[in-house]
């Protein structure tokens, strides 16, 4: 593809990465050359041939319908804590720091957040560190299993997310395990999203036009729809579910690492289908006290870096502290602190 095709999509491609859990270099390294075309020139793909059971993807999918389904008081035990780990009532977040369109509005759809688990005798978390503390789970007797399935999901889901960190480093020109490191401890996000069907009003979305923050997102969906990515010309392209395949997209600090290399591509998620829809993105990033550098391979001779070195804790805490209502107050009362 040419220069001037980047961002120039009318599909989101898909790509079976079988050969990722083959054990051969040349398999590893096919599915990597292919991924670098798509992490260039669309940011979006679809991953199919991957490890994880539809059963599996199914059953979260059914926990976050019971636990949706549950009356607001019993949601709101677990209502989102300094931590980000918990439910994240309807229309509580609004994208203002969106880089693609100018956000009012705020999404019209309820969550529940599971990040990596952290004890609550951690160094980190005695140490007062950002985002680090236990989960808040439901009733074991109102979700029975509901614990144990999302672990399983969030265990199977980072397997899968540490062989395409594997692929992105070979794509980016260097060897396989060169950035495994930056994921000793990774920060995880599940996020189980509730958009109920939402009426047709100007600057009313399920989920405003956005890119995501992190390193990578993989999202399974639900038979709905809705979910739309944005191309060059300004054109929504719709990502229609596809069976036993995840949504992956680049994330802003992947786009910011590889000097924009990669792109960090807008999408958005309108439900006008007069049904519930549900997904369960995945978002896998850097451990928080990992210093984001421009990959030297990304960067050409003699040329500047685009950005200044950045730690991914900092970068993730002026996301969050600005996008979710939740944490104007403290965010506020932090910085004065
Ligand atoms: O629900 C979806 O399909 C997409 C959600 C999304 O873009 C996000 O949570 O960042
Ligand atoms: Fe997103």
């Amino acid at each position: 593809m040419s220069a001037d095709a980047r961002g120039d999509f009318s599909q989101i491609p898909i790509l079976d990465v079988s050969g990722l859990y083959a054990g051969d270099d040349a398999a590893v390294l096919k599915v990597a050359e292919t991924l670098r075309g798509y992490l260039e020139n669309i940011g979006f793909l679809y991953v199919a041939g991957h490890g994880v059971s539809r059963a599996d993807v199914e059953a979260v999918r059914s926990m976050s319908k019971a636990f949706f389904a549950l009356p607001d008081e019993e949601k709101l035990k677990l209502k989102i804590d300094k931590n980000f780990r918990g439910f994240l009532p309807f229309a509580g977040s609004t994208i203002v720091t969106s880089s693609v369109a100018k956000v009012s509005k705020p999404n019209q759809s309820e969550s529940i957040f599971f990040m990596h688990e952290v004890a609550a005798d951690d160094p980190d978390v005695l140490a007062g560190k950002p985002l680090q503390g236990p989960n808040q789970w439901p009733d074991e007797t109102a979700l029975p299993g509901f614990r144990a399935t999302i672990e399983r999901y969030v265990e199977e889901m980072s397997a899968l997310a540490r062989k395409m960190v594997h692929a992105i480093s070979i794509s980016i020109g260097m060897p396989a395990d060169s950035m495994d490191r930056y994921f000793d401890k990774p920060t995880t996000f599940l996020r189980l999203l509730h958009y109920p069907t939402q009426p047709a009003e100007e600057g009313l979305f399920g989920s405003a036009p956005h890119t995501d923050y992190g390193y990578i997102t993989l999202l399974a969906q639900d038979d709905v729809g809705g979910l739309e990515v944005k191309n060059k010309a300004g054109e929504w392209i719709a990502a229609p579910p596809i069976p036993d395949t995840f949504v992956m997209n680049v994330g802003d600090i992947l786009a910011r690492w590889s000097n924009d290399r990669f792109v960090s591509t807008p999408h958005r998620v309108i439900n006008r289908s007069g049904r519930e829809r549900y997904s369960q993105p995945f978002f896998f990033d850097p451990s928080m006290d990992e210093m984001i550098e421009a990959l030297p391979t990304c960067v050409p001779a003699g040329a500047e870096p685009k950005y200044a070195p950045v730690l991914y804790r900092d970068y993730l805490m002026e996301r969050i502290d600005k996008n979710y209502h939740y944490r104007k107050g403290a965010a506020a009362a932090a910085a004065t602190s």
